[in-house]
């Protein structure tokens, strides 16, 4: 038997740090949602037990470093399941992006080997495997649209923001989440942005509080590290999107845009100096 699984990519509407933690990780609140930019994975069951991983895409680690063969790992030996699996995994997400694409594969893996093997775990059992994936994982075995707390997995869902465009669009740099965190100063964090107001601005369904709202503390580092993203920013805004940010750690840069009108402007204002750039819809 084959199964499929759509793994779609997140984006962070807000990201705010707290505070560093004794155990290294940082303490944030996040409202992240999905938007219909999606890998694929086609997984069938082998009668040897073994983890095979296959993609498309040249530049990922196809062994134990791929987040999908450690959420297959760790559902074989949580469940004592002794049968194999082959997993394909149609890359469409860009890699190292702020776009969660490894983690919503490893959620997405999670989901699909729950019912290939006909295990049943229940959602939040799923989340707490997910958490030992990697911080973004539950809320990629959730999706929606939540209220990320602790190291991004305690989640409270939310209604998802009224539909609009997204505009993503990746420089050609890779940036390690690891690296952004470490170079982060959690208690020399000039401006806040207000979880309240975003939360608000969501229940209300008002498309202009949720562009004026747009937040993410990550910015003070990775926009020092590499001003081509702070160019784009700049870019998306002046070609009309409503509201502009970047995602998560970066490099990516989403422009929520509400008329359908202004899409063309800004994706070929970009694609002048960016190759790589997405017109998607928010998932409601
Ligand atoms: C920044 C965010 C925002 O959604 O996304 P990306 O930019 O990766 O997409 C996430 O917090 C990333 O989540 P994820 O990519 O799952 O991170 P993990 O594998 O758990 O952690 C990678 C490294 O980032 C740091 N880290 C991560 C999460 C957190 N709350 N505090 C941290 O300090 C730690 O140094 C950790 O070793
Ligand atoms: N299935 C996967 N897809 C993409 N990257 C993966 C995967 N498994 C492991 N990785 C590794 O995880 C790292 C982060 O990738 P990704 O999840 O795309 O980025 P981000 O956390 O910035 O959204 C990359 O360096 C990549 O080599």
């Amino acid at each position: 038997m084959k199964i499929y699984e759509k793994a779609p990519a997140k984006i962070n509407l807000l990201l705010d740090v707290i505070r560093k933690r004794e155990d290294g990780y940082h303490e944030v609140e996040m409202i992240m949602t999905m938007v219909d930019l999606a890998d694929r994975l086609e997984m069938e069951e082998l009668p040897r037990d073994t983890i095979i991983i296959s993609s498309q895409a040249g530049y990922i680690p196809l062994d134990e470093k791929n987040l999908a063969f450690q959420a297959a790992k760790l559902i074989k030996e949580r469940y004592d399941v002794r049968k194999g699996v082959y997993i394909h995994l149609d890359k469409k997400i860009p890699v190292a992006a702020g776009l969660a694409g490894g983690s919503s594969d490893a959620a997405a893996a999670l989901r699909g080997l729950n019912r290939l093997w006909g295990l049943q775990i229940p959602e939040d059992e799923l989340c707490r495997l997910g958490a030992e994936l990697g911080s973004d994982v539950p809320f990629c075995v959730t999706g929606g649209t939540a209220l990320a707390t602790g190291r991004g997995e305690k989640l409270e869902k939310i209604e998802n923001p009224p539909g609009c465009w997204v505009v993503l669009a990746k420089p050609p740099i890779n940036v390690s989440t690891a690296d952004v965190y470490g170079k982060l100063r959690a208690n020399e964090i000039g401006r806040h942005p207000s979880a309240a107001n975003m939360l608000s601005a969501i229940r209300r369904g008002d498309f202009n509080d949720i562009c004026a709202g747009l937040g993410n503390v990550l910015e003070d580092v990775t926009l020092k590290l590499y001003p081509e993203v702070l160019q784009l920013k700049e870019s998306m805004q002046r070609l009309g999107a409503d509201g502009v940010l970047m995602s998560g750690s970066g490099p990516t840069v989403f422009g929520l845009v509400s008329k359908e009108a202004k899409l063309a402007r800004i994706y070929n204002g970009l694609r002048g100096f960016c190759k790589e750039v997405y017109v998607v819809r928010m998932l409601t």
